[in-house]
């Protein structure tokens, strides 16, 4: 569905994309993760050809992505990360002027306005003018503007920052129910857990490269942390932390503010042998919790830093 090579993009000195490499299959529901200025819209904006860029090529449903190219254009949704509706035109109308850029068939439209309204839960505004609708329910607009057309690909640029819970939880939903209608989604978050949740595979950005690909158990395999366990409200001195440390399967060994946070292998009774180290020397402690490996500990052991800061 989408082969990117080596693609490279520079803003005067900074480079947005380096060397850029992606390939996603049709049917997929693929994650682009990365912290912020990692390159994720300037990698979908030279998608969409948008943005010229430096060097490398980008193939769409097999043709080479130019400005020019319509009928892949014409099969492409979109949803960017600024809403981008008509202030002048109630909900309805905006669906349907997105929608007339695609389909001319009034009729063929009407049914497919409806279908968005339905999807995206907006039967009760549909008079509504955007001035008026929440955050959330904008964002929900916004959505149904890029989808209505029923796209072979959908494309959508971060469509939950700043939305509430209900509204991100619609949007988690409607993507997967589009997924399942048939098309291939490409989208893009700083928030781990909805692309853990919704991608069937991954790719981690950071500084304008893809640094890892894989499913989310792939992507985990690939790394050290099998488990992190943390101890809350612990008085520890240098020998305690040594003692922990020098534990089988423990490889990091953290102490801050009275917390301890212990990485180790993927391997069985890692808790129970902290524990015992603390019973053993009769140190108290509060709450316990143990960690199965995240996307953020994905990014922290290829990159040396959090993916949220
Ligand atoms: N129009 C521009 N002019 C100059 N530099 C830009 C421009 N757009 C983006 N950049 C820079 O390019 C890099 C990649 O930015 P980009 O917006 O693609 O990242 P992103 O991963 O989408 O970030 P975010 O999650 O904040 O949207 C950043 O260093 C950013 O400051």
């Amino acid at each position: 569905m989408i082969k990117i090579e080596n693609l490279v993009k520079r803003y005067g000195n900074i480079v947005a994309l380096d060397h850029f490499n992606l390939e996603i299959e049709e049917g997929e529901i693929f994650g682009l993760l990365g912290p912020n200025g990692s390159g994720k819209t300037t990698a979908i904006n030279c998608m969409l050809a948008l943005l010229k860029y430096d060097r490398g090529s980008i193939r769409i449903m097999g043709r080479e992505m130019t400005p020019d190219n319509y009928d892949v254009k014409r099969q492409i949704g979109i949803v960017m990360q600024d809403v981008a509706v008509f202030d002048e035109l109630n909900v309805h109308d905006n669906i349907d002027y997105f929608c007339s850029l695609y389909i001319k068939d009034k009729n063929k439209r009407k049914e497919l306005v409806e279908d968005a309204i339905r999807f995206v839960g907006l039967e009760d505004y549909r008079k509504t003018y955007p001035k008026k609708l929440s955050g959330g329910l904008l964002r929900r607009l916004n959505i149904a503007c890029g989808i209505a057309h029923k796209p072979r690909l959908i494309i959508l640029d971060e469509p939950t920052v700043a939305v509430d819970p209900q509204s991100r939880n619609k949007i988690l939903e409607g993507i997967c129910e589009l997924n399942r209608q048939g098309s291939t989604i490409v989208y893009t978050s700083h928030y781990m857990e909805e692309v853990e949740q919704i991608c069937t595979r991954i790719a981690i950005m950071d500084h304008g490269r893809s640094i890892a690909v894989g499913t989310k158990e792939e992507l985990k395999s690939m790394i050290k942390t099998g488990e992190t366990v943390t101890i809350e409200a612990v008085i520890l001195d240098q020998e305690d932390l040594t003692d922990i440390g020098n534990l089988p399967h423990v490889f990091d060994v953290r102490y801050e503010e009275q917390r301890l946070i212990v990485r180790c292998t993927g391997a069985k009774h890692n808790l129970i042998h902290i524990l015992g180290i603390l019973q053993e020397k009769d140190i108290p402690f509060g709450r316990v919790f143990s960690e199965l490996p995240t996307l953020n500990d994905v990014f922290l052991e290829i990159t040396g830093k959090q993916l949220r800061n």
